[in-house]
């Protein structure tokens, strides 16, 4: 293919740059005629790797200045208080990576502990103690809880400002009408991946691989509303594949999908057969695998990464893609509910 050399203004061979690396073209340009342009299509060029832990770095520097600036001001420091109920191993991971966060960042933070066995009524009576303590600016009880409490009633009883996890049914109907809110932190990691990488979303196709209230849905809520709401939505065409999709329709509409996003819990459900040449691929799963022979656990997602990431334009790994992000959205999300207090 030739190109005349009136074409080829600084900016549109920047954006071509851009163009043939995201689609995989693979383009040769002759120095000696600087008119004529080869491009071809890469058949196997791996993936970028998007890094959640960079982005997630680039999100701190930016959530550390804010909190600084808030003390010179001659405010508290943002506190964060997180429930725990019960000892599952993984909670108290995410529990321990928030705190950890939390204090990396100049924000103070508190782990409230209570055994599987507390009553709902004993958890509703501590969450109103946080609601009406001034102290505290952001409140979560991290889920799953135990199958006597009622998560609702819990996620329901979190002050709606105080709510970082977005989680209560205030929060989530202007999550639905597109009303700025607090966004919940993984659907906002994902964003957060997706706008900082500079990944176009208006008229594209996205297939999101999971439908819970707390993940799924809001992904695929921000992906297609509107970008000129009051909270800005990405104007994709949006499917949502869930348990009940069979295993072929679910390749069909992964074929035509310009971004994927896996978040069903399933290792190995996103397979390279599945994937458009030069398509971005997110991965949100979390899956505790037991290696065969080693007997170690091993976390994966829902994507065949080293399958996936010769035919993707790009990949986020798991560890290292969505969730240290969705941490760093957390924390965000407690400064602002701490810069609204102000504003009351
Ligand atoms: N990286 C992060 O920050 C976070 C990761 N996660 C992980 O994301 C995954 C999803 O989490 P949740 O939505 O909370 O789980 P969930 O179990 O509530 O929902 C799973 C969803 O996947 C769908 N699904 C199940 N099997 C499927 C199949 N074969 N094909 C298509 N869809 C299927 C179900 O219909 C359901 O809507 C889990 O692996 C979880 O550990 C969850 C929260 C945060
Ligand atoms: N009220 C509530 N809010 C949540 O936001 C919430 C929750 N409950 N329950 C569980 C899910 C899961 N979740 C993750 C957070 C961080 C990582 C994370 O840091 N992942 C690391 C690896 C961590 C590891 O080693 O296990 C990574 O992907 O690199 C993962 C998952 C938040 N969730
Ligand atoms: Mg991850």
């Amino acid at each position: 293919m030739a190109i005349p050399a009136t074409y080829c203004s600084p900016l549109k061979i920047r954006g071509l740059f851009q163009f043939c690396y995201r689609t995989k073209l693979q383009m040769t340009w002759n120095i000696a005629d600087r008119r004529e342009f080869s491009c071809s299509v890469a058949t196997s060029y791996p993936a970028a790797v998007l890094s959640g832990t960079a982005i997630a770095r680039q999100i701190h520097k930016e959530i550390q200045a804010s909190v600084e600036q808030l003390v010179a001001q001659g405010n508290r420091r943002p506190h964060l208080a997180v429930i725990l109920v019960g000892d599952d191993p993984a909670s108290r991971v995410y529990v321990r990576n928030k705190t950890r966060a939390a204090s990396l960042l100049g924000i103070s933070s508190s782990a409230l502990l209570r055994p599987a066995g507390v009553s709902q009524a004993e958890l509703l009576d501590l969450i109103d103690q946080m609601n009406r303590d001034w102290r505290v600016s952001g409140l979560l009880v991290q889920l799953p809880l135990p199958g006597h409490i009622n998560e609702r009633a819990v996620c329901n009883a979190i002050a709606p400002e105080k709510d970082v996890d977005g989680f209560h049914i205030v929060n989530i109907g202007k999550l639905v009408l597109d009303q700025r809110t607090m966004v919940p932190a993984t659907p906002a990691a994902v964003w957060e991946i997706i706008k900082r990488t500079g990944i176009e979303t208006v008229g594209k196709n996205v297939l999101v691989v999971g439908r819970s209230k707390n993940v799924g849905m809001p992904i695929a809520m921000l992906l297609h509303s509107d970008r000129n709401h009051e909270r800005p939505g990405g104007d994709a065409t949006v499917t949502i594949a869930h348990r009940c999709t069979p295993r072929d329709q679910l390749a069909h509409h992964c074929r035509l999908a310009d971004i994927v996003i896996a978040a069903a819990g399933v290792p190995q459900l996103i397979t390279a057969d599945m994937v458009k040449e030069g398509a971005v691929v997110i991965d949100v799963g979390i899956n505790r695998i037991h290696e065969t022979g080693s007997g170690r656990i091993r976390l994966v997602g829902d994507v065949d990464f080293e399958g996936v990431q010769q035919k993707a334009g790009f990949i986020t790994p798991v560890p290292g893609g969505v969730g240290p992000v969705t941490i760093a959205m957390v924390m965000k999300n407690t400064v602002t509910a701490a810069r609204n207090a102000l504003a009351h």
